[in-house]
C-alpha cells in the first residue's frame, strides 16, 4: 500500500481559523487545547480538503468565518512518489474544488482522491443510534468501490422528491407519478447494489477487526438491510400501492433512504441489547473496517482523524483505542483537551519518533517544542 500524507495545510477564514499554516508530521500529530479553541475546526478543514465534504454541515457558507465572505483550505499532499495540491474554496451556497489548479471533471473524482476517516472515540451513535449514520457510512464506502454511486444517490433523492411533490400537488392519480416511480426504482436499485457491495466488504473486514478487539466468543453479524424489494417490478408495485400512505406521511415509506446496516451480537440485534463496551468494540471495528476497505480500494493508507480523545476515556477504552492506533501506519491527526493522555510509549515506534504536537488557542495554531 502506498503512503499518503498531507505535507502542508493552509487555512483561511474557516470558522475561527482566520489564518493557519502548518507542516504536519507524516505520521502522528497531536492537536491540543481547551474546549472551543478550534481543534475540531482544523480536523473539519482537513477532511474538507481531502474529501470535498464537511462532516458537520452540508451548507458551505456555515464554515466561513463570521464576517468574512469566503474561506479556503489548501493542502499539498504526497502520495507515493507523487505530489498534488487540493484546494477547496467556500462561500454561501458555493464550493469550488481544485486539484493542481484544475476543476475535477466530476465531484466523485475529487471525493475519492484522498481517503480520510473521521472517528470520535467517545461517540457510540454509529452502532446505538438511528440508521442515518450507518447509511452515510455505507455511502462513503460505496463511493470508493463504485464512484458512480454518488450520482445515483443524488438522482435517487431527486426522483423521490419529485414523486412526493407530484403526490402532494396533484394527488395519487397524477399522470407523471408513473414516470417518477420508474426513476425512483432505477436509481434506488443502483444505490442498493452499491450499498450491498459496501456492506459485504465492511462485514468481511470487520469480522477480522472485531476478533482482535472483543472477546473471541462474541459472534458479530453485519448485514445490509434494504428497505425496498430488490426486484424492479415488485419495487414499482409497492410504490404504487403506497401512494395514499406516502401522501399522508409526506414521504416514501420504502426505499434506500430507509435502509440500514443491521448489526447483531450473538444472534440478537445490537440496538437495545448490547452493553456500552460491546457498542464501543463494534464502533472501533466499524472504523477499522472503513479504513481497510477504502484504503484497499484506493491502494493507499487513509488519513485518520481522531476527534476528542479526552478526559472521559476510561482505562479499557484507552487501551483498545491505542491498540487500534498501533496498527495504523498512515498519517494521524488526534485532538485532545488532555495532552498528557496521549502517552508516547503507547504509540507505535515510528509514530513516536515522528510525533508533532500543535497547541490551539482562540483559532491560533502553533507547533509546540516542549515534549509532552
Ligand atoms: N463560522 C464561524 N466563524 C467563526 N467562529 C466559528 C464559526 N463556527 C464556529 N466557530 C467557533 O469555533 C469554536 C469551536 O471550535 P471547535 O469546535 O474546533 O472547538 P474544539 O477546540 O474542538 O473544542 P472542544 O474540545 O470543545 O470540542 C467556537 O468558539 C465557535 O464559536
Amino acid at each position: 500500500m502506498k503512503s499518503l500524507h498531507i505535507e502542508e495545510i493552509s487555512v483561511r477564514h474557516f470558522r475561527n481559523l482566520a489564518r493557519v499554516d502548518l507542516r504536519p508530521s507524516p505520521r502522528f500529530n497531536v492537536v491540543y487545547g481547551d474546549n472551543g479553541q478550534g481543534k475540531t475546526n482544523l480536523l473539519e478543514a482537513i477532511y474538507l480538503a481531502a474529501t470535498s465534504r464537511s462532516f458537520r454541515t452540508v451548507k458551505p457558507g456555515e464554515s466561513v468565518e463570521h464576517g468574512a465572505d469566503t474561506a479556503s483550505v489548501r493542502t499539498v499532499l504526497s502520495e507515493g512518489e507523487l505530489r498534488r495540491e487540493q484546494t477547496v474554496g467556500l462561500r454561501a451556497g458555493q464550493r469550488l474544488l481544485k486539484i493542481d489548479g484544475k476543476r475535477p471533471a466530476t465531484a466523485a473524482e475529487y471525493a475519492i482522491r484522498t481517503p480520510a476517516v473521521l472517528f470520535h472515540p467517545g461517540d457510540l451513535s454509529l452502532s446505538m443510534g438511528a440508521g442515518s449514520e450507518r447509511r452515510r457510512l455505507l455511502d462513503r464506502v460505496a463511493l470508493y468501490l463504485l464512484p458512480a454511486s454518488l450520482g445515483e444517490t443524488l438522482s435517487y433523492a431527486r426522483a423521490v422528491r419529485e414523486r412526493q411533490r407530484a403526490l402532494e400537488m396533484r394527488g395519487t392519480e397524477a399522470r407523471d407519478l408513473e414516470q417518477w416511480e420508474e426513476l425512483v426504482v432505477r436509481h434506488g436499485l443502483a444505490v442498493m447494489a452499491a450499498r450491498r457491495l459496501a456492506a459485504a466488504d465492511l462485514a468481511a473486514s470487520m469480522s477480522i477487526a472485531f476478533t482482535r478487539i472483543a472477546a473471541p466468543d462474541l459472534v458479530l453479524s453485519v448485514e445490509y438491510a434494504p428497505s425496498a424489494p430488490d426486484d424492479a417490478e415488485a419495487y414499482r408495485r409497492e410504490l404504487e400501492r403506497n401512494r395514499r400512505v406516502d401522501l399522508k406521511r409526506r414521504g416514501a415509506s420504502i426505499g434506500p433512504h430507509r435502509d440500514d446496516l443491521a448489526l447483531g451480537l450473538q444472534g440478537h440485534r445490537m440496538r437495545g441489547t448490547a452493553s456500552q463496551g460491546q457498542h464501543r468494540a463494534v464502533v472501533l471495528a466499524l472504523k477499522a473496517a472503513e479504513m481497510d476497505v477504502i484504503g484497499g480500494a484506493r491502494g493507499v493508507r487513509p488519513i485518520l482523524l481522531l476527534d476528542d480523545v479526552s478526559s472521559e476515556l476510561d482505562r479499557e477504552r484507552t487501551a483498545s483505542l491505542f491498540s487500534f492506533l498501533r496498527e495504523q501506519q498512515g498519517q494521524v491527526f488526534l485532538t485532545t483537551t488532555r495532552r498528557e493522555l496521549i502517552e508516547t510509549e503507547k504509540l507505535p515506534d515510528a509514530a513516536t519518533r515522528e510525533r508533532l504536537d500543535f497547541a490551539v488557542s482562540k483559532g491560533v495554531i502553533s507547533p509546540s517544542d516542549e515534549a509532552s
